[in-house]
C-alpha cells in the first residue's frame, strides 16, 4: 500500500485510481472518529488520547518492522529462482552439469582460477568437490554475466572455500556441508532482479520516541478524524518538523495573547496588544481587524478562560484559512488525478525557492505512487537547468530541458508535454524562471508557456502555482498581487516557513489575494514540504 501524500490516505488497490476530492478536515473529532463540535475547546480525553497514540506508535514501529523484514523473503526468493534457472544465454561460453546429488540441483563448472573467459567447458560426470584445487561451484547466472561480475563472484566464492578448507569436515557430514557451502556461494552471488515497477521509497526505520512531541501529532491527526492505523512515520515526523519550524512566529505570540485575551472583553489597551501581536506576526492589517472584530464579538457575550479564548482564536484562523476567492469552504484539497495528466506550473520571483520545491514536490508525487516528469523551462537563469536536474535525480523523476542558455521555454514545455503524453505521465511539474514583477517580457514569456499548455493538452489539469517566500512577510505579497492579476495563479507554495517569525503570512495570502494555499516548506530537505492543512498549520502555530 502506498501512503498517498496528496489525499492524507494510503492508497490501496481499490481506490488507487478513483479521485474524491476531499475537503480538507476542519471539524475536530474525538478518536475513532466521533464528531465533536469544531468550535468546541474539547479535545479527546487524555486516557484516549494516551491510548490512541499508543496504537498509533505501535503501529508506525509495525510498518517499520514489516519493512525491515522484507528484503530477506526477496534474496530467498531470489537464490530460489536463480537455481530454477538452467538456461545459459550463451551455451558455447559455458556448460553448465548437474552435480551428482538429488538436491538442491546447483549449476557446477570446472574453471581454471586463473581463466575466466571464455570459460571451459566441465565434463558432466565431474563432481566440484574432487578437485578442489581446480574446480569452484557457481551460481548459474555467472553463466549469463559479463567476465567483470564473474571474476568477482569468484572471488567471493573462494573466499568461501578457503574458509571450508580451514575447517576440514568429516567425510560423512561432507555431503551436507558441501550443500550448505552451495547454498552460501549461491546466495553470496545472488544478483537481485531490479523491480520493472517504480515504487515509492521504503519508509524508515522508525527512530522516533514516544514522547510529548509524538503525543501532540498523535492529538492533531486523532482530532482530525484519523484513525491510528492510519498513521505512518513520515506524518507524526512531519508535523514536529512543522512545529519546530514555527517555534519563532509561536513563542511570540502564544503566551503573550494567553496573557490578554483570557479576561474578559477586550479593553482598548488589550486590542491594541493584539494588534501589534498579529501585525509582528505579518498577519496584516485586513486579516487582524477582522481576527479582532471576531474575538471581540464573542469575548463580549461570555467570559472565556484563556485556554478556550485561544481554541476560540484557532477556530476563526481555520476559517480564515479554509476559504478561497471563490467563496469555497471547505476548500477541495488539491489532488493529482490517478491515470490522467496533470500539469503544475511552478511560478515566483528568483529565490523563492522554485527549484526546490519541484524537487520536493516530485519526490513527494513519486512516493505517493504518480508516475511523474519534470520540464525545466527555466531556461533564462544559467545553472538552472542543472539544478532541476540534480533535484530529478535525488527523487528518481526524469527532466526533460534544453541546455542551450536561452532556450525557448515554450518549446521545452511542448516537448515535455509530448513527452508526458507519450509515457503516461500523470504529474509534469515545470519549472519556470524567476520573473520580477516589472521585466514584461518574462511576464509574458509566462502567459506564452500558459497558452502552449492549454493548447497542446486541453485534456490534462492545469494548476499555476505560486511560490512564495514567507521570510518576505507582507513585501513578499506585493510581488505575489501582480503575479495573480497577470499569470492565472491558482494557489501560493509558501516556503521557507522554518525559522521566520512571519508565519503570520499564510493567513495574509489568503486574505489579501484570496488565494488558497497548497503546500508548505519548511526547511531544506527533499521531505521538508507537504500539503497545507489548515488544522496542523493553525494547531502548529498556536500550540503550547
Ligand atoms: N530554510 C529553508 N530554505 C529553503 C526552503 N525552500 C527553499 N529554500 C532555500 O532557498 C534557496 C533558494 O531556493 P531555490 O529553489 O534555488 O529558489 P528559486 O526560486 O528556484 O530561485 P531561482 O532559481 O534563482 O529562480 C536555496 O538555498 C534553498 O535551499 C525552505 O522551505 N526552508
Amino acid at each position: 500500500m502506498v501512503f498517498n501524500w496528496f489525499r492524507r490516505k494510503f492508497d490501496d488497490d481499490k481506490d488507487a485510481n478513483s479521485q474524491p476530492v476531499e475537503p480538507v478536515q476542519t471539524e475536530a473529532k474525538a478518536p475513532e472518529s466521533e464528531a465533536v463540535d469544531s468550535g468546541s475547546t474539547v479535545s479527546p480525553a487524555s486516557q484516549d488520547l494516551l491510548n490512541w497514540a499508543k496504537a498509533a506508535y505501535a503501529n508506525v514501529q509495525q510498518q517499520a518492522d514489516v519493512i525491515e523484514a522484507q528484503p530477506a523473503p526477496e534474496i530467498a526468493e531470489s537464490a530460489e529462482s536463480e537455481e530454477r534457472s538452467v538456461v545459459p544465454e550463451d551455451p558455447n561460453k559455458l556448460e553448465i552439469t548437474e552435480p551428482p546429488i538429488a538436491e538442491p540441483a546447483i549449476a557446477t563448472v570446472e574453471i581454471a582460477p586463473q581463466e575466466v573467459a571464455p570459460i571451459s567447458a566441465t565434463e558432466p560426470e565431474l563432481i566440484p568437490t574432487e578437485s578442489p584445487e581446480n574446480s569452484v561451484v557457481i551460481s548459474q547466472e555467472l553463466a549469463t554475466a559479463e567476465s567483470a561480475p564473474i571474476a568477482t563472484d569468484i572471488e567471493k566464492i573462494e573466499k568461501i572455500e578457503t574458509i571450508a578448507e580451514t575447517a576440514p569436515v568429516p567425510f560423512w557430514l561432507q555431503s551436507e556441508s558441501d550443500r550448505l557451502a552451495r547454498i552460501a556461494a549461491l546466495e553470496a552471488t545472488a544478483i537481485i532482479e531490479p523491480e520493472p515497477e517504480v515504487k515509492p521509497a521504503p519508509r524508515r526505520r522508525a527512530t522516533i520516541k514516544f514522547d510529548d512531541d509524538f503525543i501532540w501529532s498523535a492529538e492533531v491527526l486523532a482530532s482530525q478524524g484519523r484513525r491510528p492505523e492510519e498513521i505512518s512515520v513520515e506524518e507524526i515526523t512531519w508535523l514536529n518538523r512543522l512545529r519546530q519550524g514555527l517555534d519563532k512566529t509561536r513563542l511570540s505570540l502564544v503566551n503573550q495573547l494567553k496573557a490578554i485575551v483570557g479576561q474578559g472583553p477586550l479593553s482598548a489597551d488589550s486590542v491594541d496588544d493584539i494588534e501589534a501581536l498579529l501585525l509582528q506576526a505579518d498577519v496584516g492589517v485586513k486579516a487582524t481587524d477582522l481576527i479582532i472584530a471576531k474575538l471581540q464579538e464573542k469575548l463580549r457575550k461570555e467570559v472565556l478562560p484563556p485556554e478556550e479564548a485561544i481554541a476560540y482564536l484557532k477556530q476563526i484562523l481555520r476559517e480564515m484559512l479554509d476559504v478561497n476567492n471563490k467563496g469555497e469552504s471547505p476548500l477541495p484539497m488539491l489532488i493529482p488525478e490517478k491515470s490522467q495528466l496533470n500539469i503544475w506550473l511552478i511560478t515566483g520571483v528568483n529565490g523563492a525557492g522554485k527549484t526546490t520545491t519541484i524537487g520536493k514536490l516530485s519526490h513527494l508525487s513519486v512516493k505517493s505512487g504518480y508516475k511523474t516528469l519534470i520540464a525545466a523551462a527555466d531556461t533564462f537563469r544559467a545553472a538552472a537547468v542543472e539544478q532541476v536536474k540534480s533535484w530529478g535525480q535525488r527523487s528518481n523523476v526524469d527532466v526533460i530541458c534544453n541546455p542551450a542558455q536561452n532556450a525557448d521555454p515554450a518549446a521545452v514545455v511542448f516537448d515535455a508535454i509530448s513527452a508526458a503524453q507519450a509515457r503516461g505521465t500523470e504529474l509534469l511539474l515545470v519549472d519556470t524562471a524567476g520573473r520580477l514583477q516589472n521585466k514584461k517580457n518574462l511576464m509574458e514569456e509566462l502567459s506564452k508557456i500558459r497558452r502552449i499548455v492549454d493548447k497542446k493538452s486541453a485534456e490534462a489539469k492545469i494548476e499555476s502555482l505560486l511560490v512564495l517566500d514567507s521570510t518576505l512577510g507582507q513585501n513578499g505579497l506585493k510581488q505575489a498581487e501582480v503575479f495573480a492579476q497577470s499569470a492565472g495563479i491558482t494557489g501560493v507554495i509558501l516556503t521557507k516557513l522554518d525559522g521566520t517569525a512571519k508565519g503570520g503570512v499564510a493567513i495574509a495570502v489568503v486574505q489579501q489575494l484570496g488565494l488558497p494555499i497548497r503546500f508548505i516548506g519548511a526547511g531544506e530537505g527533499i521531505e521538508d514540504l507537504r500539503p497545507f492543512s489548515s488544522y496542523e498549520f493553525v494547531e502548529a502555530l498556536l500550540s503550547n
